[in-house]
């Protein structure tokens, strides 16, 4: 998908929602265990009652793999689940040595067929641009963190003052496009998403720790919004876990109304103004 198709769509559903498919077999409703595949028919009943109101579905490996190969089944059937048109991010972290990360690109976007995978930049450049090398498909890196962790690495201060994660993010700019790399930074770090912008004008971020995490989506939309929107919002729990009863997936599909109705407003405004 294009930069441009992604933007469009965003402008069709008023929506730059990311619903974040980590599914849990320990938090599905009791009466979907009696299905030959439970957590199938939780992501099947959650796209159906939410694909008109997001833009993106992220499934997040540890929930697929933790199951074992039978996880990657379902996993790979919930993908193709998804309808055509919607953005499609593995959240698998990953990032190895050159011929190392080859493989696991080919296994997102090959094997799996994803439109986009999250990157870990630590090993550096020859373990990014593999995933660069895929025509039409996108690398996610993860830049700034929602998590507390974040401070550890990503705030630390160079010599010459610059924060890590801003280092990151200015060397990165030299590995990809804007139509084929975007960052993650944590809904949870607003207050350096201006910094954010000055280095990656153009690039989309992928903004997860809305809901769950208790991020603040209009300032998000504030500091983080660009003349194509340029952000897509990720929420997981707030969506999936809205309701743990017969009536989850409606339940689910109101949280997801809820964001896309704010999104909604915070995109008006915008071009309003623009
Ligand atoms: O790369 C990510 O998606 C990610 C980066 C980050 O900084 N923080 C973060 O929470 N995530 C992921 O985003 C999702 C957040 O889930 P909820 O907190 O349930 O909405 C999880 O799949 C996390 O692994």
């Amino acid at each position: 998908m294009t930069r441009e198709q992604l933007f469009a769509q965003i402008q069709q559903k008023r929506s730059f929602l990311c619903i974040g498919l980590d599914t849990d077999p320990a938090k599905i409703p009791a009466h979907l265990h009696s299905a030959a595949d439970p957590v199938l028919e939780f992501n099947r009943q959650i796209i159906d009652a939410t694909h008109d109101l997001c833009v993106a579905y992220k499934p997040n490996l540890a929930f697929y793999e933790s199951l074992g190969p039978k996880g990657w089944e379902t996993l790979a059937q919930t993908l193709d689940y998804i309808p055509e048109g919607l953005f499609t991010i593995a959240d698998a972290k990953r990032g190895d040595i050159g011929n190392t990360s080859s493989m696991y690109a080919k296994a997102f976007f090959e094997t799996l067929g994803c439109d986009a995978v999250t990157v870990a930049p630590y090993m550096g450049e020859d373990s990014v641009t593999p995933f660069l090398n895929f025509e039409g498909k996108w690398v996610i890196m993860l830049a700034l963190t929602s998590n507390a962790g974040s401070l550890n690495f990503q705030m630390l201060e160079l010599q010459n003052r610059e924060l890590l994660f801003e280092k990151v993010i200015r060397t990165a700019q030299k590995w990809g496009s804007a139509d084929q790399l975007m960052y993650v930074v944590g809904a949870t770090q607003t207050t350096h998403l201006r910094k954010v912008r000055e280095l990656a004008p153009d690039h989309f971020l992928l903004v997860p720790g809305i809901g769950a995490q208790g991020g603040d989506l209009e300032a998000v939309a504030r500091f983080g919004m660009n003349r194509q929107c340029g952000l897509l919002v990720n929420a997981s729990r707030s969506i999936l876990y809205a309701g743990r009863g017969k009536d989850f997936a409606q339940q689910a599909r109101a949280a997801a109304q809820q964001v896309q109705q704010q999104m909604a407003e915070l995109l008006e405004r915008h071009f309003s103004q623009a």
